[in-house]
């Protein structure tokens, strides 16, 4: 598999970006070499310059649920890019995704529309604060919630992957009121709250983490965050940027039947495009501005381009209802990674809720940072290669869920875990 076009136009990119990119989870810091410079998607293949194609898991990072060019969000996208792509004004589309939003997800009874996930837990825990009164968040070791300066303390994705879990250029004054606490563990929340006394205005957290890798939460640890959120006057903020219409249609709430009282979304929610954004009961969310008086804006925000395939995605996950067979899909992915890795002797973990799934080069299971800190990412990272090299694109690092859309076929499936099979033999 030559990529020299490849090669050549990232080389170009060290001089031009830092790094040679726009967002270092892209950077294959973990797995070494050089990213792949793509030209095209349709359904589940990505295509790079070079002209290779792969079947891709990683789906821009969980948008593209649908798979590439997915016919229903190319057509909209098409019939709004002809309306004009910004009005900085209202527009009834911005109606029709806050109403799809709120029908699929009902403990969001009023929204605002941001640009990305990282704005969504931005205002979110803005909102938390002014609303309670109070200045403390607690996050989870792990976790990642976008580049929020209060919450790049212990983060998970690219900054675990890459080393900096808590990012130079953070103030101590900003971390000092950042509680991280270790994920699926009940009582170090509960005495974080004995020892912050009325000072915790939220907790934010990923449902379903797919930032250390997928690592779903020990039964009953949701609802213990539910009922300690509760008995302390402290707000549950639900970060489901990556689990929000992915997990099930209503997210990993509606999946653990679990209420939080605020959402963040982004990823699928623009179907694409870029967009994010937070809601949750009606009585908090009056406190933004104007309708309120905690204050939040955005030139683009309610783009009409994204709030077109945001429709569209939603629209059609709502006809397709595809959940159960991306479960089935996954599933079998999941038992052929398994089944493969013990025939070549290779020692992984497989954690999977839906269509999130990671196979984990752990002895144990994961539940926690802690012990995804141990996994042998030099080893995910040769079985990485050895997938490229057969025209597989699974995450670029051993910290990021794998996604499988609408679009994989049976046969992708079954040709992944032909390579997988191949790959493990490699790297026995
Ligand atoms: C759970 C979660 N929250 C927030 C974010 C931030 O979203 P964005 O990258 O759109 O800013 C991400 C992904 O990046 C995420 O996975
Ligand atoms: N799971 C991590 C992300 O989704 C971030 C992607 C990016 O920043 O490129």
């Amino acid at each position: 598999m030559s990529r020299s076009k490849s090669h050549d136009i990232f080389a170009r990119a060290k001089h031009l970006m830092p790094g040679g990119v726009n967002s270092p989870a892209r950077a294959f810091g973990a797995v070494g070499g050089e990213p792949i410079v793509f030209e095209r998607g349709e359904g589940a293949y990505l295509y790079d310059v070079d002209g290779n194609q792969y079947i891709d898991y990683i789906g821009s990072w969980g948008p593209m649920i649908l798979g590439h060019l997915h016919p229903k969000v190319k057509e909209a996208l098409h019939a709004a890019v002809d309306q004009g792509t910004s009005f900085g004004a209202p527009t009834e589309r911005e109606n029709k995704l806050a109403e799809l939003i709120i029908e699929i997800i009902p403990s969001v009874q009023q929204v605002r529309l941001v640009n990305s996930g990282t704005e969504a837990t931005m205002s979110a825990i803005r909102l938390a604060r002014g609303f309670t009164g109070r200045d403390k968040i607690i996050k989870f070791a792990g976790n990642y919630h976008g580049h929020v300066d209060s919450l790049l303390v212990a983060a998970g994705s690219a900054a675990a992957t890459l080393g900096v879990p808590n990012s130079p250029g953070v103030t101590a004054g900003t971390a000092k009121d950042t509680i991280v606490l270790p994920y699926n563990n009940a009582d170090a929340l509960q005495e974080a709250f004995e020892r912050n006394k009325d000072q915790i205005a939220g907790v934010i957290f990923e449902p379903v983490v797919g930032n250390m890798g997928c690592v779903p939460p020990l039964p009953g640890y949701l609802q213990a965050i539910r009922e300690i959120c509760t008995n302390n006057g402290a707000l549950m903020i639900m970060d489901e940027v990556m689990t929000g219409f992915r997990v099930a249609a209503g997210g990993a709430q509606e999946l653990y039947g679990v209420t939080p009282d605020l959402t963040t979304l982004g990823k699928i929610v623009g179907g694409g495009l870029p967009i994010g954004a937070y809601g949750g009961r009606a009585d908090i969310m009056g406190h933004i501005l104007p309708a309120g008086e905690i204050f939040q804006a955005g030139t683009l925000s309610g783009n009409p381009l994204a709030t077109a395939t945001g429709i569209a995605t939603l629209q059609t996950l709502k006809e397709l209802n595809p959940y159960p067979e991306l479960d089935k899909k996954t599933q079998t992915l999941e038992k052929g990674l398994l089944k493969a890795a013990q025939q070549a002797n290779v020692g992984i973990v497989t954690a999977r809720v839906g269509s999130m799934l990671t196979p984990f080069f752990h002895e144990g299971a994961v539940h926690n940072w802690d012990a995804a800190a141990q996994c042998d990412t030099k080893r995910y990272g040769k079985f990485f290669w050895e997938l490229i090299e057969r025209g597989v694109y699974f995450p670029c690092s051993q910290y990021e869920a794998l996604f499988v859309s609408v679009a994989h076929t049976d046969d992708d499936i079954a040709k992944t875990i032909d390579a997988a099979q191949e790959a493990f033999l490699k790297i026995r």
